[in-house]
């Protein structure tokens, strides 16, 4: 576990770094279905600066909490892509939680409603130890049935979940009132 202040961005480096990721996000309209405006992160993972400014703008929101996390918990698949990162970063484990059929040990399990349909999560029942500290990662918050199903896992194994951190949020959809009164960090409304 890695004790560090030196995590938190200027507001000119957060200004700056905001508007890097947020202007490589792309609206993709009618996907997966008609009426959705898809926000696409593939852009952003294809540049390296870009990627940099965003594992530095995830680490700068959950500074405080640098040296009292155990565990990160990443939702497949876009949860791993900056969970594992900012994991690596805080020098915590990783812990997937995974769509049904992927993971091969014991699992407990949680169903939920998303934006564009319904899914179901699953998580190692030996994956979170009884008073784990756990900061819940994913790229995207939408409805927060995700993110709530996967906290649920969390403390269904007797983890804490004291955060959730996401790189883009859709206040419209409302998660962040789903998920209260869980922390939310979420660097970009859209
Ligand atoms: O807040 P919610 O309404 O639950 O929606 C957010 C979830 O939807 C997306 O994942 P998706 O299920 O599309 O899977 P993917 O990451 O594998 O593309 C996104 O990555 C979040 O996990
Ligand atoms: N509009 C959206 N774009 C990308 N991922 C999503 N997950 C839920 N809603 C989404």
């Amino acid at each position: 576990m890695r004790e560090s202040l030196d995590f938190r961005m200027s507001e000119s480096e957060r200004a700056a770094a905001l508007r890097d990721v947020g202007s490589l996000i792309r609206g993709v309209p009618d996907f997966p279905s008609p009426g959705i405006l898809f926000r696409d992160i593939t852009p952003v993972l294809r540049d390296p600066g870009a990627m940099a400014a965003a594992l530095r703008l995830h680490l700068d929101a959950v500074a405080d909490l640098a040296g009292s996390i155990d565990r990160i918990v990443g939702v497949e698949s876009r949860g791993f892509l900056f969970g594992m990162p900012i994991a690596h970063a805080l020098g915590v484990g990783f812990v997937p939680a995974r769509k049904p059929g992927k993971l091969p040990a014991a699992t407990v399990t949680q169903s939920y409603a998303l934006e564009y349909g319904e899914g179901t999560l699953h998580m190692h029942a030996d994956a979170i130890d009884a008073g784990d500290r756990v900061l819940l990662v994913d790229d995207l918050l939408a409805t927060g049935g995700t993110a709530s199903a996967a906290a649920r896992l969390v403390q269904r194994l007797g983890g804490e979940v004291v955060a959730s951190l996401f790189l883009i949020e859709l206040p419209f959809l409302k998660g962040r009132e789903r998920l209260a009164p869980l922390r939310v960090e979420a660097l970009l409304p859209f």
